[in-house]
């Protein structure tokens, strides 16, 4: 076994056992192949090393069996390091970065630039034909200005989503490969735009008719109580989750996590899931196995 094979396959468990692994993830192959999921990568799935080896895998095993992943990625922290080097002050207002146009110019450089390529040559290198886009590649994303932009000028260029012409995506996965989005997208005039990432991948995974979204992040789920790992939310629907909001249970960053997937499954996809990327292979555990992992939302709790 080379020192580079997956864990599944190091571990400790015997050639059997890994066959029965296998047939029980068949049922799950057979589902979802030919349909596409939409990832969010981000948290730390993407920081750390070891995590963020194992979610390219999984991105390529999924590809590799027919299921066709596109990758939309953050970058907050990355972002952040560079604006630091720059000595450009770092600030957010309602989960938003406030965004003039040197930091919209260092947003373009990092999400689109070295954290898109990073995550193709990555893709590339694990066996997988991944193509590195942001939403200005094909007019795949049309932005305008926020909504609270004119209440608050001064967030600057922070986007709201206007249009997706998801063609040049359907086309790439028509050919294998693997699509890896940033959320740096222009509006009619050609002006950048600074989407947040959540928010990129709601609205690709709705134009994409997307069968799942799953949102990788730093916590279990959606907790009742966010300082209790023990009180994630399994299953919700969207009434549920508009609730959480209202009543202060789901704050911060995991406003636009919940919205967007609230406005993807109004808009036809079947299941959004907030799962866990500190888990190790939180993805395949998430799309091959009956319980899953983390809170996953749904239109109505009937269907
Ligand atoms: N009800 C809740 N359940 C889980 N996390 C919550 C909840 N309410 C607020 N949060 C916060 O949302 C954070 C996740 O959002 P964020 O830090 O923006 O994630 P990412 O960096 O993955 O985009 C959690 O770390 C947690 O502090
Ligand atoms: C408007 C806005 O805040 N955009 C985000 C885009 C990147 C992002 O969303 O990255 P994470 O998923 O790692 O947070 C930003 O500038 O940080």
């Amino acid at each position: 076994m080379s020192q580079d094979a997956p864990s599944c396959f190091t571990a400790n468990i015997s050639p059997a056992d890994r066959v029965q692994v296998l047939a029980e993830a068949l049922p799950y192959i057979q589902r979802f192949a030919g349909k596409t999921i939409v990832v969010k990568y981000g948290g730390a799935a993407m920081v750390r090393e070891n995590l963020r080896d194992l979610v390219i895998r999984d991105i390529v095993f999924l590809a590799t069996v027919g299921i066709k992943p596109v990758v939309v990625h953050g970058g907050g922290p990355e972002i952040n390091s560079w604006l630091e080097r720059l000595n450009i002050p770092v600030q957010f207002v309602g989960g938003l970065r406030v965004t003039d146009k040197i930091t919209m110019e260092v947003v373009e450089m990092v999400l689109a630039g070295k954290v898109n390529k990073s995550i193709v040559q990555m893709i590339n290198q694990a066996g997988g034909s991944a193509v590195g886009l942001c939403g200005r590649d094909g007019s795949i994303i049309e932005a305008r200005p926020h909504q609270s932009a004119q209440l608050q000028p001064d967030i600057g260029f922070v986007g709201d989503i206007q249009s997706v012409n998801p063609k040049l995506i359907q086309s790439l996965l028509k050919e294998g490969h693997i699509p890896v989005l940033s959320s740096v997208a222009s509006d009619e005039n050609g002006q950048a735009y600074n989407i947040n990432a959540d928010t990129a991948a709601g609205e690709l995974a709705a134009a994409l008719d997307a069968e799942k979204l799953i949102l990788l992040t730093d916590t279990p789920g959606i907790l009742l109580d966010k300082d209790h790992p023990r009180s994630l939310i399994r299953k919700l629907d969207i009434y549920q989750a508009r609730k959480l909001i209202a009543e202060g249970v789901v704050d911060g960053g995991m406003i636009p996590k919940v919205q967007c997937c609230v406005r993807a499954l109004a808009q036809g996809v079947r299941a959004a899931h907030i799962v866990d990327g500190r888990q190790m292979h939180a993805l395949l555990l998430e799309v091959l196995t009956d319980q899953g992992i983390g809170s996953m939302l749904v239109a109505s709790e009937l269907v």
